[in-house]
């Protein structure tokens, strides 16, 4: 089985790192203003190859954080990165001191032929007692697959059963990454409606990752695009009233929301950034060089050179 789960708090690896200073927040202690992440230009490479390049990224407690960007952009790696498990070369994590975190990964390989059921599952990290799997099971809407082998689970159980899984840690911040794959439409929407519900229940923070921002709830609080580095940032648009939006998704449509993609630059093939209007120039036949939300087809505010909000924030 192939599950990296952080461990706590304080003693997640990385905090010994020397050139990542990873203590935990300071500052003033103003309840929940203060964040429980606060991660500064963070510069991350994978032999000479740099992935993140400079990212900043902050989680406050009640807050929902979505990350998005196109494959290999470095949500992931920015994500281990925070957690403790990838050490930047350059660049600092803070975490609130104590902070408890519940990380769903993004992959999770079962042997098929290991017999193991949910309840066995649920407890190989930690204890937890019929009661509190009980609890999470019902928190997550799977009360009835506490028995089941986990190999018979379908896609939307599963990443249920693994946020039940992050749940039992009592988070203060909840990391999901891609919580929605394997999931169909109608599922993601009631997985994101899941996950806003458990965050205003418990008041954690949530930094979520999403390959791509078709579908997000309405009460995600601030989008980082990123690319290695972050293109944009900013509060998601409120639902578009376009009509294939409403005639797709009926009443989840006010689940919906969508982002306007603010960039000031556009990248090659090789994710090196160049001027606006000159990624073609810089493609050379090698197809997209962005890769992400645009030209899907969808029609639903992947705005890409269009003025926009003015409170979102640019490249930083
Ligand atoms: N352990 C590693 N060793 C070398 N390169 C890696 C490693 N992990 C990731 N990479 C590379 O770093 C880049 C960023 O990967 P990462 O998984 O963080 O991207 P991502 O945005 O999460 O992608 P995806 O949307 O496909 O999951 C990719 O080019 C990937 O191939």
């Amino acid at each position: 089985m192939d599950l990296t789960a952080p461990k706590l708090g304080s003693e997640m690896p990385g905090s010994e790192t020397p050139d990542a200073d990873t203590r935990p927040a300071d500052g003033p202690a103003d309840g929940p203003a203060e964040p429980l992440l606060d991660a500064r230009g963070l510069t991350v490479a994978y032999g000479d190859r740099i992935v993140l390049d400079g990212v900043d990224l902050t989680v406050r407690p009640g807050e929902i954080v979505t990350l998005i960007g196109p494959n290999g952009a470095g949500k992931t790696t920015l994500v281990k990165t925070v957690l403790g498990l990838v050490r930047p070369q350059a660049g600092r994590v803070a975490r609130r001191a104590g902070l408890s975190i519940g990380y769903m990964p993004q992959r999770l390989a079962v042997d098929p032929t290991l017999p193991l059921s949910v309840r066995r599952f649920l407890t190989l990290w930690g204890r937890a007692t019929p009661a509190e799997l009980d609890a999470a099971l019902a928190e997550v809407g799977a009360p009835h697959v506490l028995d089941r082998a986990v190999q018979s689970l379908s896609g939307g159980e599963m990443q249920r059963v693994l946020l039940a899984r992050a749940l039992l840690r009592r988070p203060d911040l909840l990391v999901l990454d891609e919580p929605v794959q394997a999931v169909d439409v109608h599922g993601q929407i009631a997985l994101f409606e899941l996950i806003a519900e458990i965050r205003h229940r418990r008041g954690c923070g949530v930094l979520l990752v999403s390959h791509d921002l078709h579908l997000v709830m309405a009460r995600t609080d601030t989008v980082i695009c990123l690319n290695r580095h972050v293109c944009c940032s900013g509060r998601p648009e409120d639902v578009s009233r376009h009509p294939d939006y409403v005639a797709l998704f009926g009443r989840h449509a006010e689940a919906l929301a969508v982002y306007h993609h603010l960039h000031d630059h556009g990248h090659a093939a090789d994710g090196c950034v160049v001027p606006v209007g000159q990624e073609a120039a810089h493609r050379h036949g090698h197809g997209h060089g962005h890769g992400h939300s645009h030209g899907h087809g969808h029609g639903h505010g992947h705005d890409h050179h269009r003025p926009g909000r003015p409170d979102a924030g640019g490249r930083r």
